[in-house]
Parts: C-alpha cells; structure tokens; sequence
C-alpha cells in the first residue's frame, strides 16, 4: 500500500492560474458516439485519464481503431466479440458500454473493480433486456455480467427506474439511435440525479445530427439513424476544477481555471453560483473563470441533485466554513464510487468535524480540524475533499491519493504546483 501523501499546506492564500485536462462526461461519450458513427471522428484534446482509456481500451476491444495522443483520431467498425471488458471503478463506462455492446457480434464480458460491483447496474440490465438483449449476470445485477451480442437490437420502448443514476438513461440514449426502432426511455421512480449529465447526451446526440424528443418530462425519444463523425474539441473538465477554486475560497486567496466556456452543458457550470453563495467574487471573462475568497466564508444550504459530484469537495470546504451547512438532495451519492454520505461524514468527523448524515445528504457543523489521514477509498473526489483540507491544517496526509487519475493524473502534480507558486 502506498504511503499516505502528505497534503501542501498553504502558508500564503492561494493564488494563480491552472489549466484543467478535458471533461470526463464529455470524452466518454464522445468515444461511444464516435464508435457507433458511420464515419470517422476527430477528438481534440480529450481527457486521458482511468476512466477514458478504460472507455477506449474497450472500444478498442470491439474491434474500434482509436489512435493519437493529443487528439484521438476514432475510426469505427462492426463491433464485435468476444470481448472482456475491464470498467475499473468508471460509472460512464459500466452504464455506457452495455447499450453499445449488445450491439457487437458475439459475446462481451464486463467487470471491474471489486468497488463497481456493488454500484447500481440491475435497472439497466432489466431495460436493455426489455429492449431485446439477452444478458447473463447469473442473478447478480451487478457486474460481473455478458452481454450476447448479436449484431442488432430491436430497441423500441422501455420504462426504468433512473433514480440510482441518471447514467442509465444517458447509455440507452447514446446507443439508440443504432437499435432497429430508435429507443423510447420513460423514468418511473423517485426524480433522476444529475440531469445536466442527460442533456450533455442529448446536446451531444443532436450535435452528431439524431433527432431525439425530450419535450416531456422523464421521457426521452432517440430516433433511429445514422450518427455523423464528431469533429470535437473537448472542454475542460468543470467538476475537477472544484478543489483548485474551492483552494481560493480555503485560503482567502483567488484562482483563474482558464478556457471556462461561456456555455457548456457540464453539470460544474453550477461551481459559479454555488460558491458565489459561500461567499465568493466569481469572475468570467476571456481569461476563464476567477474565483476570489470575499470577506467571509459561508456554510452552503443547497440541493446537490443535480451536481452530485460536486458533493465531496463542497462537503470539505463547507467544514471549513464560519457558518453550518446543509447539502440535500444526495441519496444516490451513496451508489457512487463508493457510499460518498458515509465516507464524507467519517473522515471529516475523524478531523474532529462535526458532520451528520442525513437521510438525502450531510449537515455539517464548522468545527475546528485537526490533522490525521483522510481516507479516500479509492474515490478521486473524495482525495480531492481531503487534500483541500491539507491547505489550512496542518498534518493532514491523503490516503492513496493517486486515485485521482481516475478522472485526473496530473492531480498532485498540478495542485501543488498551484500552492507553491505566488
Ligand atoms: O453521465 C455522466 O457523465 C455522469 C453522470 C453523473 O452520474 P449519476 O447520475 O450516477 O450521479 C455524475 O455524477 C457522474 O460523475 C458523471
Ligand atoms: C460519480 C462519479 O463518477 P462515475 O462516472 O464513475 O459515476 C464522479 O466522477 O464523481
């Protein structure tokens, strides 16, 4: 096991510029998208990072060419068995590639981590089931599981249950224009989490030239059709800017994340408002996003549905706040990289915290932390919740830290170049 990483202090506020890698949601769909085209697609600077070249070395496993570096040239193919499969810990990946590989010609086999087999997955079996794939996950709903692919699938209309997450929705919809009747997708269930993420797939799905009808509520229509070659350049990723703004906010000092876009469906667009509401001046102009700690740090009483994500980090810095905070609307963080509620009120109140889990989210009540180690299973955002905290007190170290390369390598790397250089 790796030793705990001992997380930068900040002796000064924090201050200065970063450029973050490309957006998680966006390259994993992209890639999806990009294999099922009936042409050729471009990916400019896509994020390379666990959880893409997971995407991509399955893709590839199916018989997909995708080469480059900087940007990934994807030249599609009949996809085809059999194929093994390796999600790692990749939400995007165990919901999104199912929906493509019931597709492919022949067998394809999918696991991962031992941490992903217990992330909700039945829903989406049942419903590609619905649909007409035959699938065998010898009774788990989970991963390990196959998918018989026999090359087409009916597709057509299928009712799910998406409040575990709304990725079940996004993988139906991103592979539907490829079923022989399109897919018609209706939620019944408690509200779906992160709907930013679904429209990032309907944006996505248009911008390739599908029609899809998402005029109702809970209900999404993928028509059946070709999907265009992409010719994309990827955004930079909103959500991992979260801990480098947050460290502004942390230190009293001010933070520019450069090539913020103007517009994005990315659900960490919402960092602008949710940290204006702690107390931050937030700033957006040509040079990207500013975000410069105010006079005071405030708690945050906010509704996290639909930027889940965002939780940990927020969760971090809301301890560190001159007032209390309630995060809402957060049930289904408990089927995330791991049970988020319990790991965040754990290992903040193991800081001498004072956090409650709530029966949808956390209550936290400032306290003053301690040092120790700040335990990450194996959750890059929960790293990220803990190095944040590193910044004002002293002796924290991060337990494997280097599972930030889940959606971030150069994590480490980039933040302690950020604290060291004023
Ligand atoms: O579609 C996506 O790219 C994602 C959707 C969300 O999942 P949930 O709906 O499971 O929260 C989000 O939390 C995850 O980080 C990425
Ligand atoms: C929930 C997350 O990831 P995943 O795509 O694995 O669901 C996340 O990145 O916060």
């Amino acid at each position: 096991m790796q030793n705990p990483w001992p997380a930068p202090r900040a002796d000064r506020p924090v201050t200065g510029t970063v450029t973050m890698p490309g957006s998680k949601s966006v390259t994993n769909r992209a890639l999806v998208l990009a294999a099922l085209a009936d042409g050729p697609s471009m990916l400019r600077a896509p994020l390379r990072s666990r959880d893409t070249e997971l995407m991509a070395a399955a893709l590839r496993a199916l018989g997909v060419g995708i080469e480059g570096t900087e940007a990934w040239q994807v030249t599609p193919q009949k996809l085809r068995g059999p194929a093994t499969v390796d999600c790692g810990l990749a939400g995007t990946v165990m919901r999104f590639l199912p929906p493509a590989a019931v597709l492919a010609e022949g067998p394809v086999t999918l696991d991962g981590d031992e941490q992903a087999r217990v992330r909700p997955m039945g829903r989406l079996l049942d419903a590609l089931r619905a649909l007409g794939a035959d699938i065998d996950d010898g009774g788990r709903a989970s991963l390990p599981f196959t998918v018989a692919g026999t090359g087409t699938l009916p597709g057509g209309e299928v009712t799910i249950d998406a409040s575990a997450s709304s990725q079940f929705v996004s993988g139906l919809l991103l592979s539907g224009a490829r079923y022989e009747k399109g897919v018609t997708v209706h939620h019944d269930g408690k509200p779906v989490p992160s709907l930013p993420h679904i429209d990032m797939s309907v944006a996505m799905l248009r911008a390739a030239g599908v029609t899809v009808d998402d005029s109702e509520a809970n209900t999404w229509r993928v028509e059946p059709g070709p999907i265009a070659g992409l010719d994309l350049d990827i955004e930079p990723d909103l959500s991992n800017a979260a801990p480098f703004l947050a460290a502004a906010l942390a230190t009293g000092g001010r933070v520019t994340v450069t090539g913020w876009p103007v517009r994005t469906t990315q659900a960490g667009d919402a960092l602008r408002d949710l940290l204006a509401r702690m107390g931050a001046e937030v700033t957006l102009d040509a040079r990207g996003l500013t975000v410069a700690a105010g006079d005071r740090l405030l708690g945050l009483d906010a509704d996290l549905h639909d930027v889940g994500e965002l939780t940990p980090v927020l969760a971090a810095l809301a301890a560190l706040a001159e007032t209390p905070s309630r995060l809402r609307g957060v049930a289904h963080l408990r089927g995330h990289e791991t049970d988020r509620l319990a790991a965040l009120a754990t290992e903040l109140n193991n800081l001498g915290g004072q956090v409650t889990e709530t029966e949808d989210g956390l209550a936290i009540e400032p306290r003053p932390l301690h040092g120790g180690v700040f335990g990450s299973y194996s959750d890059h955002r929960m790293a990220q919740a803990g190095v944040l905290l590193g910044l004002v007190v002293d002796g924290i170290a991060v337990e494997n830290v280097a599972t930030t390369g889940k959606t971030m390598p150069t994590f480490t790397t980039v933040w302690t170049d950020l604290v060291s250089v004023h």
